[in-house]
């Protein structure tokens, strides 16, 4: 089985570094190109993978074709290759934020199996968590192969289309926001005198570890809140001295504004 990358910017080769480190595919089982061959072509030689001449011969060499341009040349790149989808061999992935089932079966049809997928940065180390919505012309054993891509670097959740705009922002965009927020931790931990990598590692750690107790607890995480918070002890008064700077407003803001520029608001 081969699978092909059209487009080989931050997310297709997260992808391909997660399917590489889970040995899903081999190198020579992964085809790429993108727009300049002076960026595809090394990184293709690095890795041992297969450097196709153009996004037809990603689809041609291909059985499952990732789609992993920007949004704003998708329909066009789409297009261009819509041809090489006839023959009926090819699963059609995509990784495009915003780019719904229906204007994908737009471009090269409803017959072609596709999977609408929105995965996030963490598929690099198999940590990933991908949304996935099928059309119906993708099923059975098709289904299943197309879902492992994602399934094999991480956790994979199928959601309906309308909520593919709240899920990017609270899986897709947020290792930025948390990056964001481990970034602080450790900068307040150099402000107190610890070296930039100590705390960082630190603040990385506790986060992980945090977010595992959330996953193997069956509390929510307001009560995990409350075990850590003594009686008149520091962390209550960290965390009132957080919310009085407004922390949760500003998240639930940040979300927000993450949303409705995905649904194509204003920069
Ligand atoms: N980054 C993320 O965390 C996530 C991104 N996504 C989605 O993934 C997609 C890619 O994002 P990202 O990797 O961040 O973007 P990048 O800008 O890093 O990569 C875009 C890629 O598209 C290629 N490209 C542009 N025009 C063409 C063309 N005509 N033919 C072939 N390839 C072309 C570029 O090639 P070249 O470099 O050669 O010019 C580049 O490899 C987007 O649609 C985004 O919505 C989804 C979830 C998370
Ligand atoms: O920033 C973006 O547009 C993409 C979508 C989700 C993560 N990155």
């Amino acid at each position: 089985m081969k699978i092909g990358f059209i487009g080989v910017g931050g997310m297709a080769k997260a992808i391909i570094a997660g399917l590489l480190k889970t040995k899903t595919f081999a190198p020579e089982e992964i085809v790429v190109h993108s727009r300049r061959a002076e960026v595809y072509g090394p990184y293709a030689k690095e890795n041992g993978l297969v450097a196709a001449a153009s996004n037809e011969a990603v689809v041609t060499a291909s059985d499952l074709v990732v789609l992993a341009v920007t949004p704003n040349v998708a329909q066009d790149v789409l297009a261009g290759v819509q041809p090489a989808f006839e023959t009926g061999n090819h699963l059609l992935l995509s990784i495009v934020a915003g780019f719904s089932l229906d204007e994908i079966a737009s471009v090269v049809g409803q017959q072609v199996p596709t999977l609408r997928t929105l995965p996030n940065l963490n598929v690099a180390i198999g940590a990933g968590m991908t949304a996935v919505a099928a059309n119906d012309a993708l099923v059975g054993d098709d289904l299943a192969a197309a879902r492992n891509v994602f399934e094999s670097i991480g956790s994979t959740t199928a959601l309906a289309e309308d909520q593919f705009g709240v899920f990017s922002a609270l899986a897709g965009s947020s290792p930025a926001f948390i990056d964001f927020f481990i970034d602080s931790l450790s900068r307040a931990g150099v402000k107190h005198g610890l070296s930039k990598d100590q705390a960082t590692k630190i603040a990385a750690q506790a986060t992980l570890g945090s977010a595992q107790m959330v996953l193997a607890s069956d509390q929510i995480p307001f009560a995990l809140i409350d075990q850590v918070s003594s009686p008149g002890g520091s962390t209550v008064a960290g965390l009132l001295a957080m919310e009085e700077a407004g922390l949760m407003t500003a998240v639930v803001k940040g979300i927000d504004a993450t949303i409705k520029r995905d649904a194509g608001g204003p920069a």
